[in-house]
């Protein structure tokens, strides 16, 4: 299939064959007629990785004689999903791969169920942190991915009685073949203790600081295959361990417990992934993740730079871009103040000037539950070098940049602290990124808008050259390549073979959108992933549903304000209309949710359990003949929505407008054909602006409407009271129709009213159905619709992660890429 082998050569059928079998035998240890899947699986991943260890270290090699410079991209999360496909696709031998299994008698598809997804992460941050490494290794640019090997990602997400159950995710339970731990690259990290101030014999002062405990941080290395092989990067994961110096004296002095709880302490630094993606926790563990896997990157760097520069740091500013991914690892910046400044002796206006060289910040969200802020106690027990360092950052820049600007405003001053002063004196992560970076991004031109002009805008006015935007992408090999190969083949035959690395030329397709053959083999396409999703909904949740009918999708984090809930309304709503009229026809819909909530989110989980109770009696419900189906997709995940994506007829992009950063998900729906069904929010706007508002369904408040009804005083009762529709589907969320346990429904219905409705789900429900009806009327029209699809899927070369990166390379990393030639 249109995953073509254009270098199969170096590796024909036979030769890829004999070596899955060398590697079942010498490599896994076990025989043909023995082997278990996970077996077959490893003894593949063991051939590809022949080819993925030359390629990386032929880039390593190139890097460093060529001692270039290079982007370090510093997440408290990647979400990498599986990554077998994706290899094997990049590295372009996947029908090889897939031949030769079969020839052996196996299943490609089979052995790739066999492989847990790495879901070090919570959603679109983590997400994207992915896409970004694929891009940086296919366009060949010097970059390290540093991030946590946490034990356990992102809970495992089961659904009793209609309820989210967390279990651990132990993704790495038997080892993961496609990770290689580095013991030479150990790092250990201080932390606790207090600080000494030392006077010199020259009078000058000299901070010592005197760790309670020092922390291992072991390496582990997943290389990043750029596609067609064009350079292999590597993901460094630091996970927590003892350090040698375990405490065997307390051990030997029979004090065995507290050396275990020591060791148990230490290690549970990088065991767990905190699975909330917009609120804060504020534990104290939180930080010592940030903390641990920052220093242990900045070690990491420093050992690499100084390998050839022997601790001149004249050249650093140089050779390294370090960008910090959200606020989650912004604690970088005061701990390489203090490596450069204590323990390289470096003055502190050198390292000042350094660190605002090498630090870039993307922000993420602008939900004020989101921006993390640290209680200063909390940094005087774990961190307390760190916070003399960061008073002496703020210091300087209230008294040297806010005076010299706005000269005895202390409002200004009050609000641009990063101390937040108050009963308990906070850290604002966010404003000590800010005044450390180089450049501060939104991920989308609406957000990097509002990030400057509602959450930093008296620092845009400090210093408006520093903030920029650099909308998000996604990578066409994961998200278009290797989950809709049908998609794919059509695109090769209209755009030629390097659409996956030019993403714009797909608008080779914009032609043909009314063709009637074009037409055609476009929907059969998604028709096909639709028949492959409906088995799958099948299998997983028991539910049957037609293919012919309209997926409308909605797969992403369960939060407010992204509003499942109204998605829900409107279900109830169609619902309630064909019970009303029996006779009533409507186009047969599915709606598809795939959402976790954050453990401690109560009311998230409550809409979770509302769309599978009401679910249950529609989908149970023969009075309405099948028209109407709901399916909520247990523990949704990047390998799931590979699966969701291609078979997506709407894609619900539904935020209160100026809430979505960007979304990620609205980019790979319409890429693979989806309509979008949404707000002017977020990357919405740009997709519609590229695909053609015509061919989507916006609907809504924009983000001034939003912003003035918030000013004028939102009630939502006014909507409430002056809709029967609207009041009839909340009302019936209080009542025992679907669920004895009504509480659990109350609950929306009261947050909708007495809750004040904070994200306007009421104010936009009118607005929204009317959407769902121009939805409906166009799936009707076969053409029409096909037309829409096809631009929408020919529209999205802007959104390929690839486009992203130039966008930072050129605008904040100054990077240039390298050829990787087999050198050595
Ligand atoms: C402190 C807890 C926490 C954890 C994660 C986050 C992330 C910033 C949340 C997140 O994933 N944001 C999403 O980032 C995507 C990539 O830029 C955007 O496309 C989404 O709009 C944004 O919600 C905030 C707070």
């Amino acid at each position: 299939d249109a995953r073509a082998d254009k270098n199969s050569l170096k590796l024909d059928v036979n030769v890829f064959k004999e070596k899955i079998v060398h590697h079942l035998r010498c490599t896994i240890g076990t025989s043909e007629k023995k082997a278990s899947k996970l077996a077959w699986w490893q003894a593949l991943v063991a051939t590809a990785n022949e080819l993925i260890f030359d390629r990386l270290t032929q880039t390593q090699y190139t890097h460093a004689t060529k001692d270039t410079r290079a982007v370090h991209y510093l997440s408290a999360e990647f979400l990498m999903g599986r990554l077998t496909v994706n290899n094997l696709v990049s590295l372009e031998v996947y029908n090889t791969a897939k031949s030769a299994l079969q020839e052996l008698g196996i299943d490609i598809n089979e052995l790739c169920e066999e492989e847990t997804d790495m879901a070090l992460g919570n959603g679109g941050l983590g997400r994207l942190a992915a896409c970004f490494m694929d891009s940086l290794a296919t366009l060949a640019y010097p970059s390290v991915g540093y991030g946590i090997h946490y034990e356990n990602g992102l809970f495992r997400q089961e659904i009793r009685e209609g309820r989210q159950i967390e279990r651990p995710d132990s993704w790495r339970e038997y080892g993961c073949p496609w990770e290689v731990c580095r013991p030479e690259s150990v790092q250990e990290v201080p932390i606790g203790g207090f600080v000494e101030t030392q006077t010199a014999p020259d009078g000058s002062i000299r901070k010592v600081w005197h760790p309670e405990h020092m922390i291992k941080g072991v390496p582990w290395d997943i290389p990043v295959v750029g596609f067609r092989g064009a350079s292999v990067t590597i993901l460094r994961l630091w996970e927590s361990r003892p350090t040698e110096s375990f405490n065997w004296d307390v051990f030997n002095a029979g004090g065995y417990v507290d050396a275990q709880n020591e060791k148990a302490a230490v290690e549970t630094i990088s065991k767990v992934l905190y699975p909330n993606d917009s609120t804060e926790a504020g534990k104290m563990l939180r930080l010592t993740q940030q903390y641990f896997f920052s220093s242990c990157s900045l070690r990491d760097i420093l050992r690499r730079y100084n390998r050839t520069h022997f601790h001149d740091y004249g050249e650093f500013a140089k050779k390294i871009a370090i960008q910090l991914n959200d606020t989650h690892p912004v604690i970088a910046i005061p701990e390489l103040m203090r490596l450069l400044v204590d323990e390289e002796g470096i003055s502190w206006d050198a390292a000042w000037e350094i660190v605002t060289e090498v630090f870039s910040y993307t922000n993420h969200t602008l939900l004020p539950e989101a921006l993390e802020k640290w209680p200063v106690y909390i940094f005087e027990k774990l961190l307390p070098r760190h916070l003399e360092i960061i008073y002496e950052i703020n210091y300087r820049f209230l008294n040297e940049v806010v005076e010299a600007k706005w000269s005895g405003d202390d409002e200004k001053k009050r609000k641009l602290s990063i101390i937040e002063e108050g009963p308990c004196k906070m850290v604002r992560m966010a404003n000590l990124a800010v005044i450390a970076s180089r450049k501060i991004n939104g991920v989308a031109e609406i957000h990097s808008k509002l990030v400057r002009e509602n959450l930093f805008p008296e620092f845009s006015t400090l210093w408006p050259d520093r903030f920029c935007n650099v909308t998000n992408g996604v990578t066409p090999r994961r998200w278009m390549l290797a989950c809709n190969p049908g998609l794919a083949e059509l695109y090769n035959e209209i755009a030629g073979k390097d659409w996956p690395l030019h993403l714009d030329s797909c608008a080779a397709l914009r032609p043909y959108a009314d063709d009637p053959q074009i037409q055609k083999r476009f929907m059969d396409i998604k028709f096909k992933n639709k028949v492959a999703l409906a088995a799958e909904i099948k299998k997983l949740c028991g539910v049957e549903v037609d293919p012919h009918a309209m997926f409308d999708v909605q797969i992403k984090r369960l939060h407010e304000y992204k509003r499942q809930h109204l998605n829900l309304l409107y279900i109830l709503h169609l619902y309630r209309k064909l019970l009303a009229d029996p006779a009533m026809r409507i186009v047969p819909q599915v709606f598809i949710f795939g959402a976790k909530a954050a453990p401690a989110y109560t009311l998230a989980k409550n809409i979770i359990y509302a769309i599978n109770v009401i679910g249950d009696k529609i989908n149970n419900d023969y009075r309405i003949r099948n028209q109407l189906k709901v399916v909520f997709m247990p523990n949704y995940r990047v390998s799931l929505a590979e699966k969701i994506i291609p078979a997506a007829d709407i894609s619900e992009q539904i935020s209160t407008a100026g809430y979505e950063a960007s979304g990620t998900s609205n980019m790979k729906f319409s890429m693979n054909g989806a309509l979008t069904l949404g707000t002017m929010d977020g990357a919405n706007i740009e997709i519609v602006a590229e695909a053609g508002v015509e061919n989507n369904f916006i609907f809504g408040m924009s983000v001034k409407d939003v912003q003035e009804l918030k000013a004028k005083g939102y009630n939502p009762w006014d909507f409430y009271n002056s809709n029967q529709d609207l009041r009839a589907v909340v009302d019936w969320l209080d009542s025992d129709f679907f669920t004895e346990d009504r509480q659990a429904l109350a609950s929306i219905k009261h947050s909708l009213l007495e809750g004040g409705d904070p994200y306007m789900v009421l104010a936009d429900f009118a607005s929204y159905c009317a959407a769902h009806k121009r939805a409906e009327e166009m799936y009707a029209d076969k053409a029409r619709w096909a037309h829409a699809a096809i631009m929408n899927s020919a529209s999205m070369g802007k959104f390929s992660s690839d486009r992203s990166i130039e966008d930072y390379v050129h605008n904040i990393w100054k990077l240039k890429n390298y050829e990787i030639k087999d050198e050595i």
